[in-house]
């Protein structure tokens, strides 16, 4: 019994001392980085973080200090904030596996998702996923589903005629990220699975309510604690009431594919184009050992959270911003009032101001806001410009040090996108000559950019053009940014995601 005291205490003695010896030596590596004063010595920013809107603090800093700001984390860990288009495209590209993401977002990928695509780390793990996952997200994927998006879509249009027709009424007010929310779970468990949640059909799926509890929570003092502590003490995630509906979700999550994967008609149908079935083919033809039952789960997992979250946040922004962008909404209504369903083809191409404005929302409204990753060692990057008063191209990151790319302000940079860069203007996107979508970092960019942004554009731009048909919006609410695990809107004050909007029968 003395024996484990005394072996607790030289073990936790360990702990400390190595605690602060690489605090310390990372204070003194970075001590030249500039960066706002320390608000608590305890919590340092993530309090100041947390109750202000989400990225604000960000473009305040680095419209302050530079591409290079440094900010403390709890119990005064170091951290930067990264906007420097060299440092940008060294931690995304060359350096990819070299900058991890941090040990505590991978507890909680593996513990919500498993040991899927969004965790995995290291150059030859990441490579063998991407290759068995890749192929279901191709362009040709995605072409394939289209269908599966108008659907969908026309699916949403059958109810809202309902509400309507039992209101008597040509108007209504919708609460549209419920439904954006609704049509990305559908759409992503058929495309997925061939399973269909069905919600927006009838009230909403156990599964969405499961994972909107997960994420889209009120402001708590235990989500803080979780939030702030979660890089130091990743085994936190397992605690309490948080740790039960992550444990949930999973098993929920799991056993859905697994169900799936058992019943052999869905798998061994060479005809079938469910994105399962066309990984676990890819799987068969590209590894040497092939993915066990649980992989197969974790990775069905992940592309349904990858595909819901991201998905139904960025239709709720693109319709907000078509609720309050009247002449854009006319304009956009002209340009898809063709005959027919366009192609997936047609979808990507034909469309510009569709196109346009579809980026503009990515680039105001990223939802996934900030980017993060650890230097796995101590490693030199390359910058555009020093930092104030080094005259240095290249700065020494030390081992452990946790990075935010704060893609909101990066997305807002007057240098990259002119003076109005805070503006909503889609106009922006139509001079093809200066402008691409490469610029945008919404989707990340490198070997571990978003494998499913063809999927995401499809599916939206499906829902918009079939919506924009049918129906006008418009918003009577104030609304501001909430950060859930994405950022969504939600009507100022409120406590989860909301987005109330005026929907008025066109036809
Ligand atoms: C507007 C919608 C979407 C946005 C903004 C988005 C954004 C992102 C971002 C920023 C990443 C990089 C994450 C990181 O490095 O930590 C990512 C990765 C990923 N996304 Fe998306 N995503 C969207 C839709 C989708 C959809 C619909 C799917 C699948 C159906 C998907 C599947 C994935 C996968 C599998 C990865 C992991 C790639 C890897 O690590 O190699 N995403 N996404």
């Amino acid at each position: 019994m003395l024996y484990i005291y005394h072996f607790s205490i030289a073990f936790a003695f360990v702990y400390i001392t190595r605690f602060f010896q690489q605090r310390l030596s990372s204070m003194f590596a970075l001590r030249h980085v500039p960066g706002p004063k320390t608000s608590s010595w305890v919590w340092g920013e993530e309090k100041v973080l947390y109750h202000n809107t989400p990225g604000a603090l960000y473009l305040d800093w680095h419209r302050t200090y530079g591409n290079i700001v440094k900010f403390t984390g709890a119990f005064g860990h170091q951290l930067l904030s990264v906007t420097d288009p060299h440092a940008i495209s060294f931690i995304l590209g060359e350096g990819a596996y070299q900058f991890p993401k941090p040990k505590g977002v991978r507890a909680w990928f593996r513990m919500l998702l498993g040991e899927g695509i969004l965790w995995v780390e290291g150059k030859e793990a990441h490579e063998k996923q991407r290759r068995s996952v890749g192929p279901a997200l191709s362009p040709q994927s995605a072409r394939n589903l289209t269908p599966v998006f108008y659907e969908n879509a026309a699916k949403m249009v059958t109810q809202w005629h309902r509400l309507l027709d039992a209101q008597h009424s040509n108007e209504i007010v919708i609460e549209m990220t419920n439904w954006a929310g609704r049509f990305a779970l559908d759409t992503v468990g058929r495309a997925t699975l061939s399973y269909d949640f069905d919600c927006l059909r009838g009230q909403p799926h156990a599964l969405a309510e499961t994972l909107d509890g997960l994420t889209n929570h009120e402001k708590s003092l235990t989500s803080f604690y979780m939030k702030a502590l979660f890089w130091l003490l990743p085994s936190i995630l397992h605690l309490g009431k948080k740790g039960q509906m992550i444990r949930k979700t999973r098993k929920e999550l799991g056993d859905l594919a697994t169900d799936i994967l058992k019943d052999a008609e869905a798998v061994s149908d060479p005809n079938s184009k469910t994105l399962m079935s066309l990984m676990l083919r890819a799987d068969k033809a590209t590894a040497a050992v092939r993915m066990d039952e649980e992989q197969v789960a974790a990775q069905m997992r992940t592309i349904i959270s990858a595909g819901y979250e991201p998905v139904s946040a960025t239709i709720a922004w693109l319709f907000f911003e078509l609720a309050t962008n009247l002449e854009w909404q006319q304009a956009i209504r002209e340009e898809v009032s063709t005959a027919g369903d366009p192609t997936f083809d047609e979808l990507n191409n034909a469309y510009p101001l569709l196109d346009a404005f579809f980026l503009e929302t990515l680039r105001l409204h990223p939802p996934v806001l900030e980017n993060h990753h650890e230097a796995a060692e101590t490693i030199s990057i390359p910058l555009s410009e020093p930092v104030a008063g080094s005259g240095d191209l290249h700065l020494v990151i030390p081992k452990g040090t946790i990075i935010s790319l704060p893609v909101n302000v990066i997305q807002k940079d007057k240098l990259t996108w002119g003076f109005d860069a805070d503006d909503f203007r889609p106009e922006r996107w139509l001079h093809r000559g200066t402008r691409t979508s490469r610029e945008l970092l919404a989707f990340s960019v490198g070997p571990r950019g978003c494998l499913g942004r063809n999927f995401a554009a499809a599916e939206i731009k499906a829902l918009t053009v079939t919506l924009l048909r049918h129906f006008a919006f418009s918003c009577p609410y104030e609304i501001e940014a909430f950060q859930s695990f994405v950022i969504r809107p939600r009507v100022k004050g409120e406590g989860s995601s909301s987005l109330p909007l005026t929907v008025r029968r066109t036809l």
